[in-house]
């Protein structure tokens, strides 16, 4: 885990705010806090304004109405540039890597707001580098071509970058596409160590309701743009918010050893109740 830690933990919140795309608004009144230390995951249909929502606290999207605030005071429409990318970094879904380059020089652009302004003197920037390759397993692949890499691989890339930035806040929009089952564990799991043992606050999106309900503290689901539900995963992943908000029957089973929330989208495939039926 990281042996320097991460900038002083520094919480954001957003206040009723609005996001458009031009004149179309399509987050609508949006409140959202990210506390130091706690995991809050964004749930919801396709195209309900989860990354939307997260990519305003990152500024890629500033609000048209509403405002954002860190736990310092701190306003983000007046922090600069760097300023911001040393408190909060996103991993997108939107991304594309310049051609010729390596996974460290990839994770390596992820120091960027450490690095002196002339001289880019980053003192503490290799140990970061190496700890972010560490911790998504890319260090036998370091001097491979990112090219060259699977989707899988190009997404550990991604988030190490992210990772190597160091920031208080860490905002990831579906971080466990494309990995196969022991990364998306993995991944998961050094989330939670980030939250957990250094205080990072982190906002994720994740499309696996089981997957949320394990890592998250926090959830909020999203609805045509607007945040229907809110709160533990207990209140918030109910029988009647997901067959409402994905309009299929969803059934929701708390597993009795481990108190796990357990989701279930019940198509016909696999209706145990219309099988018996029809046996
Ligand atoms: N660049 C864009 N220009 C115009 N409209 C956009 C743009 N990106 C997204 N939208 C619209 O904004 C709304 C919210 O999209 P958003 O990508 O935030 O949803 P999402 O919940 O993250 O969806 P998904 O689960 O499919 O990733 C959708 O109606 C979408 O069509």
């Amino acid at each position: 885990m990281p042996a320097t830690p991460p900038p002083a933990a520094n919480g954001v919140s957003a206040r009723e705010i609005d996001v458009a795309y031009g004149r179309d608004v399509v987050v609508h009144a949006a409140s959202i806090a990210l506390d130091a230390g706690t995991v809050t995951a964004l749930i919801g249909p396709n195209g309900s304004g989860k990354s939307t929502l997260l990519r305003a606290l990152a500024r890629l999207h500033p609000p048209v109405a509403g405002e954002v605030t860190f736990a310092d005071g701190a306003d983000l429409r007046t922090l600069s540039g760097r300023d911001l990318a040393r408190r909060i970094t996103l991993l997108s879904q939107q991304r594309t890597a310049p051609g010729g380059l390596c996974v460290r020089e990839l994770i390596e652009f992820g120091r960027h707001p450490h690095r002196s302004r002339w001289g880019g003197r980053d003192p503490e920037g290799p140990a970061a580098i190496e700890r972010a390759m560490a911790l998504t397993g890319l260090t036998p692949i370091a001097e491979r071509p990112v090219q060259a890499l699977s989707g899988g691989q190009a997404q550990r890339v991604w988030l190490a970058s992210c990772l190597a930035q160091d920031t208080s806040l860490l905002l990831l929009d579906e971080p466990t596409t494309f990995l196969d089952l022991r990364y998306q564990v993995e991944i998961l799991d050094v989330i939670r160590d980030l939250a957990d043992e250094h205080g990072v606050g982190v906002g994720v999106v994740l499309h696996d309701l089981d997957q949320a309900a394990a890592i998250a503290d926090r959830l909020l689901l999203l609805e045509d743009g607007r945040v229907t539900a809110e709160g533990s995963p207990e209140d918030v992943l109910t029988t009647t918010n997901l067959t409402r908000a994905y309009g299929i029957r969803v059934d929701v089973v708390t597993d009795p050893v481990d108190g796990r929330i357990h989701t279930r989208a019940v198509g016909r495939f696999n209706d145990v109740r219309l099988r018996a039926a029809s046996a």
